[in-house]
C-alpha cells in the first residue's frame, strides 16, 4: 500500500512497480498466459519477417495488450473467486464462465486480425 506521506511521483513509481510484480507473476505462474506470450513472440518473429505494414503492427499490438491483459483480469477474478468462496458454487461458476468468456471473443477478435494480416502472405 503506497505512504499517503510519499510525494505524488514517489507513489505513482511505487505502483508500477507493483503492476510490473503483477504482471511478472501472470508470466511465471498462469500457464494460459505463457501460452498467449509464446504467439504473441511468434507473430512478433513473422511481423518482421513478413514486413507487415505500420497499421498491421498497431493492429497486432493492440490485439496482443488485448488478450494479454483480458487474461490478466481473468486470472484476478479467479483468484478472487477462490478466495471468497473456495467451495464449488453455481454463482461462481458463473463468474468464471463470463470472465473466461471475455478472454475466448479477444482470443476470436485475435484469431480473425492474423488471419487478415497474414492470409495473403501465405495463399
Ligand atoms: N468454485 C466453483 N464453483 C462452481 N464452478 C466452478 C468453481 N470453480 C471452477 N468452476 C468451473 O470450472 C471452470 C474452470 O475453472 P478454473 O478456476 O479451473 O479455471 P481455468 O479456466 O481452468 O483456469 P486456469 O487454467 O487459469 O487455472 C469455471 O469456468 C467454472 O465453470
Amino acid at each position: 500500500m503506497s505512504d499517503k506521506k510519499d510525494s505524488f511521483l514517489i507513489n505513482r513509481l511505487k505502483s508500477v512497480g507493483w503492476a510490473f510484480k503483477g504482471a511478472l507473476l501472470l508470466l511465471r505462474t498462469e500457464a494460459s498466459i505463457q501460452i498467449q506470450f509464446f504467439i504473441a513472440i511468434l507473430v512478433t518473429v513473422a511481423g518482421f519477417y513478413f514486413e507487415i505494414s505500420r497499421t498491421e503492427w498497431l493492429f497486432q499490438v493492440a490485439m496482443i495488450g488485448l488478450v494479454m491483459s483480458i487474461e490478466g483480469v481473468n486470472t484476478s477474478i479467479e483468484y478472487i473467486a477462490d478466495f471468497i468462496h473456495p467451495e464449488l458454487h453455481a454463482s461462481i461458476g458463473r463468474i468464471k464462465d463470463v470472465a473466461a468468456g471475455a478472454v475466448f471473443i479477444a482470443s476470436i477478435a485475435a484469431v480473425i486480425v492474423a488471419s487478415i494480416i497474414y492470409y495473403p502472405r501465405f495463399f
